[in-house]
């Protein structure tokens, strides 16, 4: 095994501070790391080969909640299946915990899977095992007695909230105990990564929360590192700190969720987030915004932070002397910060006339507040 410069790819490394600070701040250690990967699969019976991924170059820092996320034959699963050696890389190498898992096989790469879990959509437990016998089965691979194994058991029955459902086979209990017995399978071996391949997907909103709730626990009080593959940015919004959004094979962001979520800069980015965040307003003032000048020009800013959005109005006020009509606002809180858009009525009063428009928007753009103009109200 390998152990690699923590500094190979400062700059790929996901989840720069946010804040600009006079000293650089330190890199976040790795725990994955992607090493210039390409994954192509050769062709087969008259089937063409596919180049599932291409430049792969990032890291998921140690004790991170990382989202991946991607529409349906981005990538996903063929980077999480990188990260637990299940599949090997075309080209570059992938480094876990310090190391080289694509050039383990054989007894040192199950031993080194052992300390990645791993949780599905389906949770693929055993239909004639209890929830305990399920949760014992990567113990008595990994040669555990049975004491040690009865009493890891209970505990982790304990930890996923469902102790009284130790006999119980999968058949008797609902989807979010079955995600519980496979997340306390997962953690049997007390790994120090967490893979969660769509493990909410087929759930309904409230046990999905629950469980998203449960791994954030998970993350905080063991220190695992979570990765979440997944297809939906509300799970990346409720859970994750960090994302990478990958599209046919590549990544075209990554950054804080945060910063993403206010910055959107790829399409297929903005196409996620429109699907949680909703630009849409609210009924009744949409159908009063119209093209041509009203009493007000109808303006959406983007603001971050507590209390980013009082600060902004009492700015507008003060710096500018507008009188400004609040429309509309969401605020919402996302990778632990608050995000959301204001919407806002620049008056067109015959002395301002559009200068108010014009000098508010080059405000904002100097204060770097993201804004759009939507149109007029009467
Ligand atoms: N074993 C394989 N052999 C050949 N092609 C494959 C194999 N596994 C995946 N692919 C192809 O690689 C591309 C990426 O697939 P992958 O399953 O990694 O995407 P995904 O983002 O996980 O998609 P989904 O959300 O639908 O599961 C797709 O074009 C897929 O058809």
């Amino acid at each position: 095994m390998k152990a690699a410069s923590m500094n190979a790819h400062p700059s790929l490394v996901v989840g720069d501070p946010i804040e600009t600070l006079d000293v650089p701040a330190a890199e976040p250690e790795a725990m994955v790391r992607f090493e210039r990967i390409s994954k192509t699969y050769p062709a087969y019976r008259g089937k063409p080969g596919v180049n599932a991924l291409q430049d792969i170059d990032f890291a998921i820092p140690r004790g991170s909640i990382t989202g991946v996320i991607g529409r349906s034959g981005a990538g996903k699963s063929s980077l999480v299946r990188l990260i637990n050696g299940l599949e090997k890389p075309t080209t570059g190498r992938v480094v876990v915990d310090n190391s080289d898992i694509s050039a383990l096989a054989g007894r040192e790469l199950r031993l080194a899977q052992r300390s990645i879990g791993m949780i599905f959509q389906h949770f693929n437990l055993l239909s004639s095992r209890t929830a305990a016998d399920n949760i014992a089965l990567p113990l008595e691979i990994a040669g555990w007695s049975r004491t040690d194994i009865r009493a890891r058991v209970s505990e982790l029955l304990a930890l996923v909230g469902i102790a009284d459902k130790h006999d119980r086979y999968p058949s008797e209990l609902s989807g979010g105990q079955k995600q519980r017995v496979g997340i306390a399978r997962a953690l049997a071996t007390r790994p120090d990564v967490l893979l969660s391949d769509e493990a909410t997907s087929a759930l309904d909103p409230q046990t999905t929360r629950a469980i998203l709730d449960l791994l954030a626990n998970i993350n905080r009080e063991l220190g695992v590192t979570i990765v979440l593959i997944t297809h939906e940015m509300s799970v990346v919004r409720q859970l994750a700190k960090e994302v990478v959004v990958l599209d046919a094979g590549h990544v075209v962001e990554s950054g804080h969720v945060a910063d993403i979520f206010t910055h959107p800069k790829h399409p297929i980015t903005q196409s996620f987030l429109a699907e949680v965040t909703g630009d849409s307003l609210p009924v009744s003032l949409a159908s009063r915004i119209v093209p041509e000048p009203g009493s007000h020009a109808v303006i959406r800013v983007q603001v971050r932070g507590a209390g980013a959005g009082d600060t902004l109005l009492a700015r507008l006020a003060r710096e500018l002397g507008l009188d400004v009509a609040l429309l509309s606002a969401r605020i919402d809180e996302i990778g632990g910060q608050q995000v959301g858009s204001l919407v806002l009525g620049i008056p067109l009063s015959i002395s301002c006339g559009e200068s108010a428009t014009a000098r508010t928007l080059a405000w904002l753009s100097q204060h770097q507040f993201p804004a759009e103009r939507l149109g007029y109200v009467a």
